[in-house]
Parts: C-alpha cells; structure tokens; sequence
C-alpha cells in the first residue's frame, strides 16, 4: 500500500522532504500540494513531476479523502490550526518542529490527539535520528564517561532572514536542543537563564544575536548553548557531553582534510539541508513505515509540548534577564 501524502508550505523544507519522499525514501507519494504563495506549490509539482494536486488552502487539501498522511511543513505560527484539523480529520500528521510556537498551543494539540483517542503525530525533530547522536546517546547510556555533569553546545547558522527575530533563536533554533537534550540525557529541564554577549554587526535590528543559554536539569546537570544564527562561517553544530570520567563529543560531519599549497584544511558545511540530510530521510521513512503501520514510533506531540514548556521559559528569560523556572508537567499514560 503506497500511502498518499499532502503537504501544506512548499517551502525550503516542504520542497525538501517532498523531493525525499519522491526520490529517496519508499512506500509513500505526494498527491497534495498547497501554499499561500501558489507559486511555490506549483514550481515544487513541476520540478519533481508529480502528478498531484495544488490546493487552495491547508483546509481543503486535509479534507481530500484520498490524502492519507499530512506534512505541515509551513511556518511555525500556522502548525496548529493545520495539525488540530488533521487530527480531527483522523489523518497522520508529520509536523516540522515546533509543533507550535508555544507551549498553549502544544496543549491544543495535544488534547485533541488525546480526544481522538489515537497518536497520530510525529514532530520533526530530526536529531535523534542522527547517526552522530545516536554515538553520543550509546556512550551516555554505556557509561563510557560516566554521569553527565556538564553540556557545551552551540547552534550557529551563517545567516538568517530579516523574519527572523529574537523569540525565534529559542522556539524555532533552541528548540532542537531543548529536545535532543532530554532525550540524550533522560531528564528534564528546573530551569532557564539567557545573556546577551556583544551583538555581531551582522545581527539585523530585530534580533539579538548571539545568545547563550544557561539550562539547570533535574539531576543537577548544567548546559550552556551558545545560539549564534549570524556566525557567516557556516552551518555549525557542536555538542560536548562532560561526564565525571570523560567527554563524549558530538562527531563532526565527514569531510576531506586536504593538505596543500602549505594548508591544511577541511569544508564546513553551510545548510541544514546537507547536515542533516541522513537524518530528514531516515525520520521521515519511520513516519511513512509508522502511517502504514498504524503505529508512530517517532517523537510525537508530548516531546513537542515538553520542548514547547521550556522554550516558554527561555524566551521569558531573554525578556526578564532572570533564572526562570521550568515546570514540567508529568507525562500522561496516553504518551508513556
Ligand atoms: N527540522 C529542521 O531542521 C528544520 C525545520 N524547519 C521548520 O520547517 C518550517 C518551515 O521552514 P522553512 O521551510 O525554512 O520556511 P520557508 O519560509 O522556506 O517555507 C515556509 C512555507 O510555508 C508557507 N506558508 C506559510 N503559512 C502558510 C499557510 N498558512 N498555509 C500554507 N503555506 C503557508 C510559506 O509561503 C512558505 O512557502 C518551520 O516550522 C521551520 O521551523 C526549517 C528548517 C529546518
Ligand atoms: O530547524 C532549523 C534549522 O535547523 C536551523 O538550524 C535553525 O536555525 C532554523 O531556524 C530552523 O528552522
């Protein structure tokens, strides 16, 4: 059974995961396709030469009987009303993180998934998925460094558009941390605290940049993230773990090292499109195995609401300059 998918924002990563599904992965077709500017959908139908469908709106493409699974992959301030209307309409939902932009709307959601009785969700937090993660989560759960004291983490990207403003270093690029932090870890978050260093001169107006974030853990374990979307140099993403009898480091993605002219040197990747791309493909066929299955195994919509609670906090933090608490809800029986 070939399972028939819509997605609504055919954007960077819409037109991404839509080139993967077609090209890549197996079991799936895209037969649906929507954005607000209709150009895109279009120019994404065209360009991978898929006999589907351009919809008017998120609304119309969910109520197609012949769409089995939907990718939301629009802006973050648009998920929810998308995801809540899939659930209700019964269909899988794949949705970019973050689920939404805060924790309110997480609730939304998940209170209608848990209403219909059925997870139908899997947020795209990539990260676990990565092989180089996956390394880091095998030596934490080994003991290979013994009890994690301490993370040094930094998410730098070369540049970001003139939308992208403060809030967004958390809920839209912290979020990826706030994630792959609980999972690496198996804890939660007491605690949050952001400062700003001096501003790089590439920083447009609305928005601080860099930021570190200072993160308390129930067990006690401290975590520094350096968010740093204007570095110029590249796409670079960097995880320390410190433990009580050694330090595990997230690998860095493979490149050549070539020695020549008197230099010796390696590339550094500059998109999230080819850092990550095992990992898109990969979590991406575990939701396509998971829709055939009718069992998502993937990170689903109490880890978006987790990472949402925190995010919440943090970007209280920016504005108050304070240690802000994190107060985790406790885990229903329906995500255990
Ligand atoms: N997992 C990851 O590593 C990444 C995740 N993302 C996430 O994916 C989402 C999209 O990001 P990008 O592709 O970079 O943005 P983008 O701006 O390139 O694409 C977003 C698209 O959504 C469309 N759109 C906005 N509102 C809409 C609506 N109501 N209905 C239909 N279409 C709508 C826009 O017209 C645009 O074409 C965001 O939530 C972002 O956080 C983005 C990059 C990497
Ligand atoms: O998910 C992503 C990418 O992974 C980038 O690192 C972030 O900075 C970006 O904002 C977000 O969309």
């Amino acid at each position: 059974m070939t399972i028939k998918i819509g997605v609504i924002g055919t954007g960077a990563i819409g037109a991404d995961h839509t080139r993967r599904i077609t090209q890549t992965l197996v079991g799936a077709e895209v037969i649906a396709l929507t954005d607000v500017n209709a150009d895109s959908a279009h120019k994404v139908k065209s360009d991978l030469g898929l006999n589907a469908e351009v919809y008017a709106d998120g609304h119309e493409l969910i109520a197609n009987s012949g769409v089995d699974a939907v990718l939301v992959t629009c802006w973050g301030p648009a998920h929810e009303e998308f995801v809540v209307a899939a659930i209700k309409a019964g269909k899988y939902v794949f949705c970019e993180k973050p689920l939404a932009t805060t924790a309110a709307g997480c609730r939304n959601i998940v209170e209608a998934e848990m209403a219909a009785g059925k997870k139908l969700v899997q947020v795209g937090f990539m990260r676990p998925y990565d092989s180089g993660y996956k390394l880091l989560k095998e030596a934490i759960d080994a003991g290979e460094i013994g009890a994690p004291l301490m993370i040094h983490a930094a998410h730098r990207n070369p540049t970001v558009p003139e939308q992208y403003i403060t809030p967004m270093a958390i809920h839209d690029t912290l979020i990826h941390e706030l994630d792959v932090f609980r999972w690496l870890l198996d804890d939660d978050y007491v605690s949050a605290q952001v400062v700003f260093p001096r501003k790089s001169k590439h920083a447009h107006d609305q928005v601080a940049d860099p930021q570190i974030v200072m993160l308390e853990t129930k067990k006690g374990i401290r975590i520094d993230v350096e968010i740093f979307v204007n570095c110029q140099y590249g796409y670079d993403i960097q995880c320390s773990v410190v433990g009580e009898e050694g330090i595990a480091n997230l690998p860095e993605p493979q490149a050549l090292t070539l020695r020549k002219n008197a230099q010796l040197g390696q590339s550094i990747l500059t998109d999230w499109k080819d850092r990550f791309i095992a990992a898109y493909d990969v979590e991406l066929q575990d939701f396509i195995d998971g829709v055939a299955t009718q069992n998502l195994t993937g990170p689903n919509s109490w880890s978006g609401l987790a990472a949402a609670v925190s995010a919440d906090a943090c970007v209280k933090a920016q504005e108050s300059g304070l240690i802000e608490p994190i107060e985790m809800p406790e885990t229903p029986e329906f995500y255990r």
